[in-house]
């Protein structure tokens, strides 16, 4: 696979670390010109054309194909010139790909030398095909050899965290309950929670005051060695709740690294769901264990291949990655599993869901991953259905169950607002309401890809920098959006659900879902992009009662649990919802550990080591409306 990668870099255009410059706003890298994409203002916005099953094929419909075909091939603009070079120098070139008159190229053909079928969803809208793997690996889109920027290595590293917001001193009255047998206690302060001089610095200098409740119980309980299944609100601090203790334990009981020219042996591996979660956690993980002697290394699609194993044969004791391209690496035996200490599972719940087990089985059953008992195992998510828990638990050992507030519940610093917008009116709609705000760090969630390459170019031509990220965007382009919305650069990012869960972006005060996504739990993840460590955030959706009611019901349920209001018309829908087949029916509001414990009861005493359930109750209910 690697021979293969090196005739890319001989074939196909390279890229660097590529940043390019851009021109204006709204007109630089990203941007699509929107006569190129006429089409789709047919399939998102306007009556009398495509239909949503239109939507849904693989390339839109419509006469005007060819016709944006070749203004794309001639505008040489934004993406179009783009893919249009480098299918001209790439190996087979256009061949096998058509136009799906989006500035993009649709892919088609077969990726017979991988065994791989070319599918560009292995991390896009929620939907994970089966035969996709981490399919950037070897589809079209890795035909751009993407070797992304070097890492920063200074203090640039501690500034990229989101402040602590007003309500950051309310996560102290949250419930938590904690379940399983021997319990540590949870540490209330940094610095004597054990962990070492050189991670407190870190801490330090990272910005953090004080632990959150996830951390507080997750430290002690991670640093006594037990295995883990946590669920906390969105932006409650889940990441540094898994690297700190991991961190300290790599630390405090060293091992010796293994590596050889073929193969090397990570300590910790973590293992998430989209390549930009993977590659924020790689730096998290960076940042934390800096200045020490942790080696962290991070592989997902879209990259460089021969990049990454060059990295991952310098030894690592930390190895982050999305799981096609984790997978790949072991099934040629580079990375192996035999010194395994912690298996970190974040967004577990969709990593053990339908998309992804079968990668996480074939990791799990591997002749080298080590048993468990024998390494420790952590799950962290802010929702957890009940029958996902179930799942969970046969790669757990005699685990504790960590909640945070109600299980799979919004976070309540999220102000949540709801229109009733049929599809023709979400247009105008979203540009009311980006004008009102200024179009500042607004991030639009659309269900489709080629809806979020619509709306970006359309945004940009009504003069609101945007740009859009979705899986049918090349890794550098996916990469480029995001720096491009964190820096300010774009005020908008039109996202697919490839940016739902974990990404954490500072300053966005907005999230607007266009579409709503067809489950609670990814609604959940999409709304807590925005209201993060205390900081208070909106999010406002279009709700299309034609597509959305089957979701009404576990709408009214996360508005109750979160105190918002709650528009009349959405609880008439919701009380007249038959909940379609189309939607998971698990327990998605299991509030707690599905286990049942002998003596759970009785165990009130919150003794250290002898207690089987503990609980703490908040003096007082958060009404965060009050404050806002
Ligand atoms: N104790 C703390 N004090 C201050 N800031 C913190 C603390 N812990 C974490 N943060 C910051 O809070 C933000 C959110 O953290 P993180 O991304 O880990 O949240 P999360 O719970 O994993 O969210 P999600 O469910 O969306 O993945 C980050 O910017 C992080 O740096």
């Amino acid at each position: 696979m690697i021979e293969e990668c090196w005739d890319d870099v001989n074939t196909a255009q390279t890229t660097v670390g590529s940043v390019d410059s851009g021109t204006n706003f709204g007109r630089g890298r990203g941007f699509i010109p929107l006569e190129s994409i006429s089409n789709y203002s047919d399939s998102v916005g306007c009556r009398n054309n495509v239909t949503v099953d239109d939507l849904t094929s693989s390339v839109p419909h419509g006469k005007n194909m060819s016709n944006n075909a070749d203004k794309r091939q001639s505008s040489g603009r934004g993406r179009g010139r783009n893919r249009g070079g480098r299918g001209r120098v790439g190996r087979g070139g256009l061949e096998g790909s058509r136009n799906d008159g989006n500035g993009l190229q649709a892919r088609r053909g077969d990726s017979k030398k991988s065994g791989h079928q070319r599918n560009s969803a292995d991390d896009d809208n929620g939907i994970r095909s089966q035969k996709g793997k981490d399919a950037s690996f070897t589809t079209e889109q890795s035909r751009e050899v993407y070797i992304p920027p070097e890492p920063a290595d200074d203090d640039t590293m501690f500034t990229g965290g989101i402040s602590t917001g007003m309500n950051f001193d309310k996560y102290d009255i949250m419930q938590v309950n904690v379940t399983g047998e021997n319990i540590p206690k949870p540490t209330e302060h940094f610095k004597n929670s054990g962990l070492r001089q050189l991670l407190l610095d870190n801490i330090h200098k990272s910005g953090y005051l004080r632990p959150t409740p996830v951390q507080k119980h997750a430290l002690p309980i991670v640093m006594a060695g037990r295995d883990l299944m946590a669920c906390a609100q969105t932006g409650s601090g889940k990441t540094a709740a898994f690297l700190l203790p991991m961190i300290n334990l790599l630390l405090h009981d060293s091992k010796e690294l293994i590596v050889t020219n073929e193969y090397c042996e990570p300590q910790a591996v973590i293992i998430s769901p989209t390549r930009e979660l993977t590659l924020q956690i790689f730096n998290e993980a960076r940042k934390f264990s800096h200045s020490s002697i942790i080696k962290t290394v991070v592989v997902y699609g879209g990259a460089a291949v021969y990049h990454q194993a060059q990295q991952a044969m310098k030894g690592c004791h930390i190895l982050v990655g999305t799981p096609g391209r984790l997978l790949d690496f072991v099934d040629k035996g580079q990375i192996t599993f035999s010194s395994l200490r912690f298996l970190v599972l974040d967004e577990a719940d969709r990593m053990l869901d339908m998309g992804f087990m079968p990668d996480i089985e074939r990791m799990m059953g591997h002749p080298t991953m080590v048993a468990t008992g024998e390494r420790q195992t952590l799950m962290f998510s802010a929702t957890f259905p009940e029958d996902i828990q179930r799942l969970a638990g046969k790669f757990l050992n005699n685990y504790l169950f960590l909640a945070v507030g109600i299980v799979g519940s919004a976070c309540s610093d999220v102000e949540q607002h709801f229109h009733l917008v049929p599809k023709f009116e979400k247009r105008p709609k979203l540009v009311e309401l980006i004008s009102e705000e200024g179009g500042t760090k607004i991030l639009v969630f659309v269900q489709m890809k080629r809806t979020a390459d619509f709306i970006a170019a359309y945004l940009s031509e009504n003069d609101f920098p945007t740009t859009s990220i979705h899986g049918d965007r090349l890794q550098r382009e996916r990469e480029e959006a995001l720096a491009d919305f964190k820096s300010g650069r774009m005020g908008v990012l039109v996202a697919t659900a490839v940016a739902a869960r974990g990404l954490d972006i500072k300053n966005v005060y907005h999230v607007v879902n266009y579409d709503l996504p067809k489950s609670i739990d990814e609604y959940v993840h999409q709304i807590g992009r925005t209201g993060r460590v205390g900081n208070c955030g909106k999010a406002t959706s279009f709700y299309d009662p034609e597509v959305d009611a089957p979701l009404a019901r576990d709408l009214v349920k996360i508005l109750q649990q979160a105190n918002q209001n709650i528009p009349s018309w959405l609880e008439k829908d919701a009380s007249s919802a038959i909940i379609s087949s189309s939607y998971p029916r698990h327990g998605r509001f299991g509030g707690k550990d599905f286990r049942k414990f002998e003596h759970q009861k009785e165990a009130s005493d919150n003794t250290f080591g002898a207690v089987t359930e503990y609980s703490y109750s908040p003096p007082r209910t958060i009404e965060p409306g009050a404050e806002w």
